[in-house]
């Protein structure tokens, strides 16, 4: 028996209570660092398995780190728990039904995400153990990857400094590693503050700030022409300024979601934003004021790594899915569009099938034309070689941040995808520390990527973890 089919039948073994924290997670949605009891979860099943424990990483409540093994490499494994506002659902049902409506729900399935990767990590401590060989795993807990970049904050704290290489994987509709690209991205907050007047009887006198947020949507607006065709600028309006039409709006705030290629390219588009913004203030004779959030790197590739979690993962195969998994899947495929489905299969370079659920390996040189999101696993590729896996927990085509995402978050079908999303990382976790060469080719892809344009934190010096965003 080969070290990864061993390490494989380790995960088996262990899988069940890595599910059932799944499946508690799942249960309480927590936003962007709020994350409290989804932590504390993580938290009790890493002492339980006897990792050492550092808590508050970087100053962040429901950050964690647990460490077992000596000497030897140190494995990361990067896990997240965070939800999504407004996603509330049932789970195991093909129609939009929320438990709680306006609740919170896993709409990107972290509940998944995090505890395939404490799983993971969990295997590779027990075959550390049973081989004794030299080597340290880890497992980082990472809250509020919806925005809050906690990652960025644990890279730029050192958090991650001595790691030899990080795992870590994604909910997805596909079987892969991941090779696609992720855009930079900055979040900030404009707040304007007017004048409050009684808006008939002295309108003169009011200034306002709902006008000034309006003014600076339609600026942005208007610069969506002369920008990079693959960078995003979305907003969200965190206050309106009030309910009455008749008190001018003397406050009123948006956030901005400012996105990239890379941080050259998303710093330009941010101060072109804030001149927006500061020209929507002296029309309107507001003040303005801007505060970054939080911000988050482009994903750096990393050949030897992908080329070698790719052969495992041809090795192991993707998960096994029986009827029942196919026939709730088509039900929930019943749900989707067309153009969902298709958009999917556009993004790995696939005229599209009418399978249900992944059943294949999609190639490394798949012809992909991705519509990218953003991520925090961003930071640490730029400090430590990174790879990413994204096995099949949903049915093809299902579009993430939805219902229904939340539904297929506790089906027998994503458990499945994400114990083979753990094998895969732990196969690879056992690799790199049997064969000290992968490593070295790592960091010397690493390097090389890194040669010109050196790591440079995208979060300004004074900008710390913003523990108070979901609270508006
Ligand atoms: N494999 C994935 C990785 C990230 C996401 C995602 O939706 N990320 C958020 C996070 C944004 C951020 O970190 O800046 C986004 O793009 O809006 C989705 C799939």
């Amino acid at each position: 028996m080969d070290n990864r089919s061993d390490i494989w039948l380790g995960v088996d073994a262990i899988k069940a209570r890595f599910i059932a924290l799944s499946d508690k997670v799942w249960a309480t949605p927590e936003v962007c660092y709020t994350e409290a009891r989804s932590s504390a979860e993580h938290l009790a099943e890493l002492r339980h398995q006897g990792f050492r424990m550092t808590e508050n990483v970087a100053g962040i409540p429901t950050g964690l780190m647990g460490e077992w093994g000596e000497g030897g490499p140190v494995i990361a494994f990067l896990g997240e728990y965070d939800a999504l506002p407004g996603l509330s659902q049932e789970a195991g049902v093909a129609e939009s039904r929320p438990v709680e409506v306006g609740g919170h729900g896993h709409g990107c399935g972290h509940n998944l995400l995090g505890s395939a990767a404490l799983l993971a990590a969990t295997a590779v401590k027990d075959w550390l153990a049973a081989h004794k060989v030299p080597g340290r795993v880890r497992y980082y807990g990472c809250p509020a990857e919806e925005g809050g970049a906690a990652k960025a904050f644990m890279v730029r704290s050192g958090a991650f400094d001595d790691v030899d290489i990080a795992l870590t994987w994604h909910p997805s509709s596909f079987w892969e590693v991941v090779v696609t690209p992720s855009l930079a991205n900055t979040r900030a907050d404009f707040t304007f503050t007017g004048r409050t007047s009684h808006a008939a009887v002295s309108p003169h006198l009011g200034r306002s700030a709902l006008d000034a947020v309006e003014l600076m949507n339609v600026g942005v607006n208007y610069m969506r022409e002369h920008m990079p065709s693959d960078a995003r600028i979305h907003y969200a309006l965190l206050d309106a300024g009030g309910i009455a039409p008749n008190v001018v709006q003397a406050h009123a705030r948006v956030r901005y979601s400012i996105r990239a290629r890379d941080l050259p390219g998303m710093n330009e588009l941010v101060e072109r934003v804030h001149k927006v913004a500061q020209g929507a203030a002296l029309m309107t004779e507001t003040k303005m004021e801007m505060r970054i959030v939080s911000a988050v790197s482009n994903v750096l590739p990393n050949t030897p790594l992908e080329e070698t979690l790719h052969r495992i993962m041809e090795e192991l195969g993707p998960p096994h899915f029986d009827e029942a998994d196919k026939d709730f899947a088509t039900k929930i495929r019943s749900t989707l569009t067309e153009k969902d489905i298709g958009t999917v299969y556009q993004a790995i370079g696939m005229d599209p099938t009418d399978r249900p659920l992944a059943d294949f390996l999609v190639p490394l040189d798949a012809k992909r034309n991705p519509q990218i999101g953003s991520t925090d696993v961003g930071d640490v590729s730029w400090v430590v070689p990174t790879v990413q896996v994204h096995a099949p927990t949903v049915a093809i085509g299902t579009p993430f941040h939805t219902w229904q995402v939340v539904a297929q978050g506790k089906s027998p079908a994503a458990h499945k995808a994400m114990v083979q999303a753990a094998k895969a990382m732990a196969g690879l976790g056992v690799k790199a520390l049997t064969e000290p060469d992968l490593i070295a080719a790592a960091k010397a892809d690493l390097k090389k990527r890194t040669a010109r344009t050196p790591y440079v934190s995208p979060l300004p010096d004074n900008v710390a973890p913003p523990l108070d965003m979901s609270l508006n």
